[in-house]
């Protein structure tokens, strides 16, 4: 995909704002607080329906008004047109394809979007549930049928966990088999997924993080000796006592080891910075080796990012990615030297107004 033109309304700084992007490199500029982030903000909005920023969507919306639109013109893997948009009040949030009402879900695979910030090194040491989403992303990107499983599964697990609360036994079990099922599928996905990954993360790494074994190791979310049900059965007293289901892929992880040590605790903070761009890579170069220009890339303040050796390491990565990229830096020079770019396209941001330098 490619966003041909894009239209932001009110979305925190930014009144109103309209760019025909390239469908290469973007780079973007302006000093701090003129809304470059919010810019990239408001595509990631209309990829993925939230904020990277804020957990309440709302605080995007501009001060003085009352709802955020994010429109844009976008060109699918077929080459066809369409025109994808949503608007975000304090109430509800309104998504439209080609003029027809439709869902997240729908959003999401019309514009994918990966996102590279400051933050992104938390992957290695936040909680689980930010390493789920990393790999549930790539999953759901690259098959359409996990997400029907994916659904079927919470809907189950929060029935469980509501009949555990109740402590009504009864209908304990049938609820057991259906996330045995679908928990089953949701494993294998991402089993599949990992093992498919590691070697271009490792490819990637190697580029980044010179002369080190980088490696992912996944724990489903219950012991793998035994399917899913035996633990759900085996554990119900104890399930019952918390009031929770312990077993089924909710609890899944994989943990990040360079050179067979885990990579949070011995990397430096810097490495942990590259670590964390390489698997991010990873993960598009391989969507974009199923279907080319797969995904959008954001990235967010540069230079906090990357020294300089880094930085043009990963223009060049990115020249060679045939993705379309928004980058973002308070001075055009953090960019470096731009003679591998075969083609990209200057904004510069001042007080919410974007222009072409
Ligand atoms: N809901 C909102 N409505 C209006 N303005 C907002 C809202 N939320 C934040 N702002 C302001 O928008 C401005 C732009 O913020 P933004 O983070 O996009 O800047 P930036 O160019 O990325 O800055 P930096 O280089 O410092 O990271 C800031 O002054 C911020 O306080």
């Amino acid at each position: 995909m490619t966003l041909i033109a894009l239209d932001v309304f009110s979305v925190r700084n930014i009144r109103e704002a309209s760019l025909t992007p390239s469908p290469a490199i973007n780079l973007i500029t302006g000093a701090n607080a003129s809304g470059k982030s919010s810019l990239l903000e408001a595509i990631f909005i209309l990829g993925r329906a939230r904020s990277f920023r804020t957990t309440h969507i709302k605080q995007a919306i501009a001060f003085d008004q009352t709802h955020l639109v994010v429109s844009a013109q976008n060109r699918q893997q077929g080459q066809s047109l369409s025109r994808i948009g949503i608007q975000i009040d304090a109430k509800q949030c309104e998504i439209r394809i080609d003029g027809e009402n439709r869902q997240k879900s729908d959003l999401a695979y019309a514009l994918p979007v990966q996102l590279i910030d400051p933050k992104s090194y938390r992957l290695l040491d936040a909680g689980p549930q930010v390493r789920r989403e990393f790999l549930d992303w790539g999953i759901f990107n690259q098959h359409k049928q996990f997400l029907g499983h994916w659904r079927k599964y919470a809907k189950a697990l929060q029935q469980r966990n509501s009949l555990l609360k109740s402590r009504q036994f009864r209908q304990i079990p049938a609820w057991d088999r259906e996330l045995a099922e679908h928990g089953k599928v949701i494993n294998q996905f991402r089993q599949a997924y990992v093992d498919e990954l590691l070697p271009v993360f490792n490819e990637t790494a190697r580029q980044f993080l010179t002369d080190v074994q980088a490696d992912v190791r996944f724990h489903p979310g219950w012991p793998d000796e035994n399917e899913l049900e035996h633990y759900l059965k085996q554990d119900l007293d104890r399930d019952l006592r918390y009031g929770f289901t312990h077993s089924g892929p909710h609890r899944a992880d994989f943990i990040c080891y360079c050179d067979k040590r885990p990579a949070k605790d011995f990397l430096s903070r810097g490495q942990q910075k590259l670590y964390v761009l390489a698997l991010l890579m990873a993960q598009v170069t391989l969507l974009n080796r199923i279907s080319p220009n797969a995904c959008c890339i954001l990235i967010d303040d540069l230079a906090a990012e990357l020294d300089t050796e880094n930085k043009a390491k990963l223009l060049k990565y990115l020249a060679e990615l045939n993705c379309q990229v928004f980058i973002t830096s308070t001075d055009f020079s953090d960019f470096g030297d731009l003679a591998p770019l075969k083609t990209y396209k200057r904004f510069h941001v001042e007080h919410g107004r974007i222009q072409t330098p």
